[in-house]
């Protein structure tokens, strides 16, 4: 049953997240607001390594692929507002988020994204989201940067680095 806050309006929170920066905030969206929480999940996850989720991600950019998703949201139009949360990938929208679009008819609703992202900002994320739900209402969108993996592995990298020396050569 949808919760439905003062003032009648009933919120859905609608999250991608690979490596969890944008569930932290998807999460204290739902406790706060509060909304229901839905994970947009493709069927087949991505790959674990960054490198191979970097390279599939941008193959599948390139051929406009939208991969299936586990599962929909069941009773949408019990929902006025819908946030929608993910990350940036490649200077644009993610393909499970731009399969959500596809599959749920946002016609009507108020759409507020919030996105993550590694420090280059939104791309073209949002009128792409705009031509995937042409008939959404949206709302202006709010970022934020969040830990890059790509930075992490860099760092360990370094690390390593001054490690190997020791270890080989003590
Ligand atoms: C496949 C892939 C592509 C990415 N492309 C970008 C990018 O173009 N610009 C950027 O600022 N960050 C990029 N990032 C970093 C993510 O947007 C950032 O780390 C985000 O907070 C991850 O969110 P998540 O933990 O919810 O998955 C990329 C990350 C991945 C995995």
């Amino acid at each position: 049953q949808p919760i439905r806050p003062a003032g009648g309006t009933r919120a859905l929170v609608a999250y991608f997240s690979r490596s969890g920066n944008t569930r932290v905030i998807a999460g204290q969206l739902h406790r706060e607001l509060p909304a229901e929480l839905f994970e947009i999940r493709p069927a087949r996850p991505y790959p674990e390594d960054y490198e191979q989720t970097v390279a599939q991600a941008s193959r599948e950019r390139e051929a406009g692929f939208r991969p299936d998703l586990s599962d929909r949201v069941q009773n949408l139009s019990a929902y006025d507002v819908v946030w929608l949360g993910f990350p940036i990938w490649g200077q644009s929208v993610p393909p499970p988020v731009r399969a959500f679009l596809a599959a749920h008819d946002l016609s009507g609703k108020t759409v507020r994204p919030f996105v993550t992202h590694g420090g280059y900002g939104l791309g073209d994320s949002l009128s792409v989201l705009r031509a995937d739900a042409p008939r959404a209402r949206f709302e202006a969108a709010v970022s934020m940067e969040a830990d890059q993996e790509r930075r992490t592995m860099n760092q360990v990298r370094e690390w390593l680095a001054k490690a190997r020396p020791r270890a080989t050569n003590p």
